[in-house]
């Protein structure tokens, strides 16, 4: 049995919520390394990682992709598959449309103004992951925000396949998307370039993006030096469901999950055991049919399960400390539950929206932080890609109203330059006021 069956509060139901990788810090020492390594020597470390990982030979040359191999690109992808990506690129770009802040400025009755202005950043790295799938959905959950926010040089990476090309999917999802350069790089050492700069990769402002725990630590490393998203690492999906769940669709969305990476995790929650068996039971069957149901049941064995809790409150309960990537609500009223949910990057409701919906085409942003961290981070969003600027202009009048308690509130810090500063205008307009 692949999928176990456990009870809430039993030690081993615990460890499942807990989802800690046992080997985490042999992770962050590699990857730690690579980092090092790509900012003292550059491009010669990011081709020899390039060669090392991913078993391909690249020149400074070769690891751009030419608008050559753009377009050759566009030969080799069906037509079916270009009107599915436009689909989607549309249905992303509307909703992140919707999210765009505008700059504001407001004067008081004094005629001050007060307001924000909101600019997009100039340079943004976007990571697109590769190293045991081809994600073209991530190149438009990324690409289109930065494009929405008004960023005009988006750098793409993504690791070259063994033929030391990138898909031709992604490629064209890459233009569709307008981004502006592309790199034939993944892992560490593409984060790396991106937040170091290199000869051949300049510098850039912001990295975002999905990946596996190499890419996960290396964007947390380099957080400061360059600003990031989040950490959207391996894959999660949490269900809670009722009796009334089809175990059918259930085992299909936890299963949707697990292929993603050997530390994806699917976990489901319910006071049914019925439905945890036969949930069980159509894992074990449809994981079968899977091209990847090697790295599927690795996943399982590890960080999937079901945990039968004492009612769907105690479910609710244990779904807001795990926080989960993905929550579907696999219940009788789900909208009844919605309330009750604090963290999830993104949530699910119903039978008729398996996760698959959010990952592909609605529109919603598919890079969603994981581990944990959707307790603090949110989905990926057009105002990651921009930044807000206070705007100041008081006049003599207002001034004059408020200088007093600004000179009060700067010599009680001692700082008496910051008074004087008001202090000497307000000795002008006392004058003035007196002539
Ligand atoms: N949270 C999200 O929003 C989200 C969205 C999409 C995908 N994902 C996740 O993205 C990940 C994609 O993973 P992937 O592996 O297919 O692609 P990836 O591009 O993230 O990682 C591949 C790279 O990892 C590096 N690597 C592999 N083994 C290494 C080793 N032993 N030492 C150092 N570096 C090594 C290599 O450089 C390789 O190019 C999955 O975990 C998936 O669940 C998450
Ligand atoms: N489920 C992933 C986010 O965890 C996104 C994705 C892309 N393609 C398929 N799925
Ligand atoms: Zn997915």
């Amino acid at each position: 049995m692949v999928f176990r069956i456990l009870q809430a509060g039993s030690v081993e139901a615990e460890r499942l919520l807990m989802k800690e990788y046992g080997d985490l810090a042999c992770y962050e020492q590699a990857v730690r390394e690579i980092l090092a390594e790509v900012k003292c020597r550059g491009d010669e470390a990011v081709l020899a990682y390039t060669a090392r990982f991913d078993g391909v030979e690249l020149t400074a040359a070769t690891m751009r992709v030419s608008e050559a191999e753009v377009a050759e690109a566009y030969t080799r992808v069906d037509e079916e598959f270009l009107a599915a990506l436009r689909l989607a690129r549309d249905n992303i770009s509307a909703f992140h449309q919707k999210q765009l802040p505008k700059s504001w400025a407001e004067p008081d009755q004094k005629g001050n103004v007060l307001g924000q202005l909101v600019r997009p950043l100039e340079r943004v790295g976007i990571y697109v992951p590769g190293g045991t799938a081809d994600y073209p959905s991530s190149v438009l959950m990324n690409a289109i925000p930065a494009r929405v926010a008004g960023v005009k040089e988006i750098v793409m990476v993504a690791p070259p396949r063994r033929d030391g090309r990138l898909s031709p999917y992604t490629l064209v999802a890459a233009r569709e998307a307008g981004v502006t350069e592309i790199y034939k790089i993944g892992g560490a050492q593409a984060i790396a370039a991106l937040a170091f700069g290199t000869e051949t990769i300049r510098k850039v402002d912001l990295i975002t993006g999905p990946g596996n725990i190499y890419v996960t630590l290396a964007k947390k490393e380099v957080y400061g030096r360059v600003n990031i998203d989040m950490l959207a690492g391996p894959s999660e999906i949490l269900i809670i469901a009722d009796e009334t769940a089809n175990p059918r669709y259930l085992a299909a969305d936890l299963l949707s999950q697990a292929e993603h990476d050997v530390l994806a995790s699917s976990v489901l929650l319910t006071p049914s055991r019925e439905l945890a068996e036969a949930v069980a039971g159509e894992v074990e069957k449809q994981l079968q049919a899977l091209e990847r149901r090697e790295i599927a049941a690795k996943s399982l064995v590890s960080y999937g399960g079901a945990i039968i809790t004492a009612d769907l409150e105690e479910a609710v309960a244990l779904a807001n400390r795990y926080a989960p990537e993905h929550l579907e609500l696999q219940v009788q009223d789900p909208w009844q539950w919605l309330g009750l949910i604090q963290h999830a990057g993104a949530i699910f409701l119903g039978p008729y929206t398996p996760e698959p919906v959010g990952d592909y085409l609605a529109g919603p942003n598919h890079v969603l932080p994981t581990g944990g961290t959707a307790r603090f981070y949110s989905a990926l969003n057009v105002e990651t890609f921009m930044k807000k600027t206070s705007l100041l202009s008081y006049t003599a009048r207002g001034l004059k109203a408020e200088g007093e308690a600004i000179v009060k509130l700067a010599n009680t810090e001692g700082l008496t330059a910051h008074a004087r500063a008001v202090a000497v205008r307000l000795e002008d307009l006392t004058e003035e006021g007196e002539q």
